[in-house]
C-alpha cells in the first residue's frame, strides 16, 4: 500500500493535498451553491500546518503589521497566520458581536447580505494589513473589511486566503486603495476558472 506523505512533496503537490482536503457540499447554503466545505482540511493536522505555513511564508518580510480575520472561519488562519508574522490580530465581525464602538458595512456575498463591524479603533493610521479569510467567493466580504481598514488609515498591503473560486472573479473587486496602493491577493487553491 503507498502512503501519501505531504512533507515529501514540493509545493505544487502540497496544493494538490490541500484541495484534496476540501469537502464540495452541492446546495449548501442555498440551492445552486457548491459550498467548499474545509473542516476535513481543519481536521487534517499536516493540512492545517501546511496552510498556515504557505499563507504565512508568502508575508514575511512585507512588514505587516496587522492581520484582520473575517469572522467566522477567517479568525481560524489569520489568528495562526499572525503569530507566524509577529503581527497583531484584528477582528471583523458580523453585526452585534464586537463590544465597543464600531464602524459598519453592509455587504453582499455570494449566498446572501451581511453586515461587518470593525472597533473603530482598530487600525493606526499608516499600518500595513494583510487581511485573511478562507474564501474568496465574489469579494464582497473581503472588500468590506479592507473598506473598514482604509476608513481608519490602515493600508492594506495584501488578501490571502486559502481558496479562491476563480469563476467568481472576487478578485478584480480587490483593488487598490486611493493612493495608488495596489495588494496582492494570494490564494492557495483555486477552483474553476
Ligand atoms: O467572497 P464572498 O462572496 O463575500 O464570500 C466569502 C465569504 O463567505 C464566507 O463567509 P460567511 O459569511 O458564510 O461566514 P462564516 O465564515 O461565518 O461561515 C467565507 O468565509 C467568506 O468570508
Ligand atoms: N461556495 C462557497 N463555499 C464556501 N464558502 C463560501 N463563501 C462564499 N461562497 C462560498
Amino acid at each position: 500500500m503507498t502512503s501519501f506523505d505531504p512533507d515529501k512533496l514540493p509545493g505544487a503537490h502540497a496544493l494538490v493535498y490541500l484541495e484534496s482536503r476540501l469537502r464540495d457540499v452541492p446546495d449548501f447554503p442555498k440551492p445552486g451553491i457548491l459550498f467548499k466545505d474545509i473542516t476535513p482540511l481543519l481536521a487534517d493536522p499536516r493540512a492545517l500546518h501546511i496552510t498556515i505555513d504557505l499563507l504565512a511564508e508568502r508575508f514575511v518580510g512585507e512588514r505587516i503589521d496587522l492581520v484582520v480575520g473575517i469572522e467566522s472561519r477567517g479568525f481560524i488562519f489569520g489568528g495562526a497566520v499572525a503569530t507566524r508574522l509577529n503581527a497583531g490580530f484584528v477582528p471583523v465581525r458580523k453585526l452585534g458581536k464586537l463590544p465597543w464602538k464600531t464602524d459598519r458595512l453592509t455587504y453582499a456575498l455570494e449566498y446572501g447580505e451581511a453586515e461587518l463591524e470593525m472597533h473603530v479603533d482598530s487600525i493606526p493610521r499608516g499600518a500595513r494589513v494583510l487581511i485573511v479569510d478562507d474564501v474568496l467567493a465574489t469579494g464582497g466580504t473581503a472588500s468590506a473589511a479592507a473598506e473598514l481598514a482604509r476608513r481608519q488609515g490602515g493600508v492594506v498591503a495584501a488578501f490571502a486566503f486559502v481558496v479562491e473560486l476563480d469563476f467568481l472573479a472576487g478578485r478584480s473587486r480587490l483593488d487598490g486603495d486611493d493612493d495608488g496602493t495596489r495588494p496582492a491577493v494570494y490564494s492557495l487553491v483555486h477552483v474553476g476558472g
